[in-house]
């Protein structure tokens, strides 16, 4: 989901640049540059050199900023920093911290991208940090090209800490807030499987090195040392803020704070896909629960919905709506949880195990389709048995009929017409089938009862042996079981709930037409696709990795 409409209201990246003026202004831009087939200019979102030449072409026409991003280095997306730099601004308004503002940026990387932020956009006074002398080294550069050095200075952490190294011999060094873009991982793996599956591929190209990402403990426990080592200085930052990549994370940190009884605040950073969270908190009297962000209405849209029933008439109790709509729920096969009963309001917790709504009036239409002709081949068949003398043959009847049956229950989610067609001509052809063996059944009846009309003898269930058809069908299986919607399906509902409507695995052992198995085919994967989506994918915040 494009987050941008969530992004900070005075974040100049909410409206997307404009590539075409980019494209015509920077050489280097109109060489990554390609036109797509409506026209429009646009780059390689997944090639790590077209981002870096973004970046640099954004930091210049829009901050006046020249610098150079190292290959091996992390490429900084500029709507998340200018993000990030935007709440600070926020938090700064908040403590009425108006002029002569300090900043500290904990491990600023090679393009000391906040510190150049903070230092053209509001000509704060900022300090950078870092371990890697490379990229130490790179930073000091993109600040003297810059002409920044009268508001950045950049230091080398040679130790362990986090601020200690600092604070420790220097008693007189003070800021107004501190900010710290972490490394997220604890290392390459989990770099790698941070990201479900069950997600779409991000868009961006992977940028950064390890020393970048990786950090020992991961993001979890360098934010945990930046607060253990924040309560030995509460008065030399008034407000440590530092970022989030994990919400999971979020979380605990503030089960940490809280058990402190440390002031804290958080707010989201959302740009693209990909959210971020940002985390205050401060020793000073500040109530930062206070702080009212612009963003935050917007994200009240996040609010449960709220649906008003017509008030009942006299003859109605109000039960009475409660039950119809828990009729319809259950019918959509929607699953709730009654949170709170109270006088004219209930509160469910629902979820939606597939797409049961889409194309209703479709649905129905087929649904009658198949029923009626279920009823018509159910009347053939009742009108030939009650001719017939013979037992096993109305048996037959009776199998034919819940095989039509059967089909008619299958495609009740269908929505294409196509498909219903298939399944017409399949089940005719089965009907045709059916009554060849009927018609072939009948030389053993008595001579007397030859000339009786004839009825589908009873179906006797083949079974498949061909190597190279059990071989063909298994490989259609398999590619069924190995999609996104079938994992999500075994997991959300458990065999004992599965019930005729949900999607059952063809079975290949059994004859069938090679139109009817692939229909089948067909319809199983049809079913599955309504899991493409997974619930707790809808449910949880969206955390897709930065690059
Ligand atoms: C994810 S990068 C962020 C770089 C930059 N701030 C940005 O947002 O693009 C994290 C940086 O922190 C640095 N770092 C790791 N541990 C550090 C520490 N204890 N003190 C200062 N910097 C550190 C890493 O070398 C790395 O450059």
């Amino acid at each position: 989901m494009a987050l941008n409409k969530f992004m900070h209201p005075n974040n100049i990246y909410k409206t997307p640049p404009d590539f075409a003026k980019l494209a015509k202004t920077y050489k280097e831009f109109s060489d990554i540059a390609k036109m797509d087939v409506t026209g429009k200019v646009t780059i390689d979102f997944k090639d790590p050199h077209a981002l870096r030449i973004l970046t640099t072409c954004l930091l210049k026409s829009d901050f006046n900023l020249d610098v150079l991003i190292p290959e091996d280095r992390l490429v900084p997306t500029l709507p998340l920093r200018l993000n990030y730099i935007l709440w600070i601004e926020d938090l700064m308004n908040f403590i009425n911290k108006k002029e002569s503002i300090t900043g500290l940026d904990i491990g600023t990387g090679a393009c000391a991208i906040y510190p150049l932020l903070a230092a053209v956009k509001n000509k704060w006074m900022m300090v950078g940090t870092e371990t890697d002398k490379e990229s130490l080294l790179k930073a000091t550069e993109n600040v003297q090209r810059n002409n920044l050095q009268n508001l950045i200075t950049l230091k080398e952490n040679p130790t362990k800490s986090i601020v200690d190294f600092m604070f420790a011999d220097d008693h007189s060094q003070m800021f107004d807030f501190c900010m710290c873009n972490p490394p997220f991982y604890t290392n390459v793996q989990e770099l790698w499987e941070s990201r479900s599956p069950a997600r779409p591929e991000p868009k961006n190209g992977f940028t950064g090195s390890p020393h970048e990402l990786i950090t020992e403990g991961g993001e979890l426990q360098f934010c945990r040392k930046i607060i253990e080592e924040s309560k030995l200085y509460k008065d030399r930052i008034l407000i440590y803020t530092t970022m989030v990549g994990h919400k999971y994370n979020l979380k605990e940190l503030v089960l940490d704070l809280k058990a402190e009884s440390i002031k804290y605040t958080i707010t989201e950073f959302c740009q693209g896909r990909v959210t971020r969270w940002g985390l205050a908190w401060t020793y000073q009297d500040y109530d930062l629960s206070k702080i009212d962000m612009p963003k935050d209405k917007s994200r009240k849209k996040n609010l449960p919905i709220t649906i008003t029933l017509p008030k009942p008439d006299e003859s109605k109790t109000r039960t009475n709506s409660f039950d119809k709509m828990k009729a319809i729920l259950q019918e959509l096969k929607i699953t709730y949880k009654v949170i709170t009963k109270r006088n004219n309001e209930l509160r469910l917790k629902i979820i939606a195990v597939s797409n049961t709504w889409s194309n209703q009036r479709r649905k129905r239409r087929l649904q009658k389709q198949m029923e009626e002709q279920s009823k018509k081949a159910k009347c053939e068949g009742n009108s030939t048995g009650q001719e017939m003398i013979n037992d096993n043959d109305q048996n037959g009847t009776s199998t034919l009929i819940s095989s039509v049956e059967k089909t008619t229950n299958d495609i009740s989610q269908l929505d294409s017409q196509e498909t219903t067609q298939n399944i017409r001509r399949a089940t005719k052809e089965k009907m045709k089938s059916d009554s060849r063996e009927s018609s072939s059944s009948r030389k053993k009846l008595k001579p007397n009862e030859s000339d009786k009309p004839s009825k589908p003898a009873k179906k006797v269930m083949e079974v498949e042996t061909d190597p190279a058809t059990l071989q063909r069908r298994q490989k259609q299986i398999d590619y069924g079981k190995n999609t996104v919607g079938y994992h999500n399906y075994i997991k959300q509902v458990p065999i004992d709930q599965r019930t005729k409507d949900h999607p059952k695995t063809p079975d290949k052992y059994t004859k069938y037409s090679r139109r009817s198995w692939d229909m089948l085919i067909k319809l199983w994967r049809k079913k599955l696709h309504d899991y493409d989506t997974g619930i707790k994918q809808e449910y949880e915040s969206d955390s897709e990795e930065e690059n």
